[in-house]
């Protein structure tokens, strides 16, 4: 008998034209390998409170952030574990790993491209999410007709977006209204050399 698992859905390919490619796939991280991680990099003293100014003001960034260089020999664990995932998931190799902390519903990243100036043309970005679903939104730039894509990027799942998908498409996780644990995400990058 053939047994289908709706857990073993293979990756999902939400966008694959010419402004881009994004994939999504869950359970890239076993259940309890994610929580287990999680658990570990909500007790690690690696986390900031960035301030940005905006309209005049300088305000907290309303998440905490971490980042490592991907290259580093002294990687922490699960960093390093999660590196391999990533690389091997993906057929990538990336050089850093930004870290976003979601305390609760209330934090959030506003609508953004990733900096492209920053990265190496053409490679994706990778994001694997840890902890509670949190939603993120996808909005295409262009005013006619734009595209919106709404994904809930579950613990354990990868989210793949390719460079050229930051010059057409914006993405967001918005503050919910109702009670959320921590979330944590792991964004795999190729940067240019400094
Ligand atoms: O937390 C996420 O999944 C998205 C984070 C993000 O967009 C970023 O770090 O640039
Ligand atoms: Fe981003």
């Amino acid at each position: 008998m053939t047994q289908f698992s709706l857990f073993s859905q293979g990756p999902l390919v939400l966008l694959d034209d010419a402004s881009g490619r994004i994939v999504y796939e869950e359970n890239v991280i076993g259940a309890d390998e994610a929580a287990a991680w999680l658990a570990h990099l909500l007790e690690s003293p690696i986390w900031r409170q960035q301030r940005r100014v905006m309209y005049e003001r300088e305000l907290d960034v309303p998440r905490l952030t971490s980042h490592f260089d991907a290259d580093a020999d002294d990687l922490p664990w699960p960093l390093d574990v999660a590196l391999e995932r990533a690389r091997t998931a993906t057929r990538e190799s990336f050089n850093s790993i930004g870290l976003n902390l979601y305390r609760d519903e209330h934090d959030s990243v506003a609508m953004h491209n990733d900096r492209l100036g920053d990265l190496v043309e053409g490679r994706p970005i990778a994001l694997i999410s840890l902890g509670e679903t949190r939603r993120m939104h996808i909005r295409s730039k262009k005013q006619v007709a734009p595209r919106r894509l709404d994904l809930d990027l579950a613990a354990g799942s990868l989210l793949l977006m390719s460079w050229d998908t930051q010059l057409h498409y914006d993405h967001g996780i918005p503050k919910q209204n109702h009670p959320l644990g921590p979330r944590i995400s792991l964004a795999f990058r190729t940067r240019k050399p400094a």
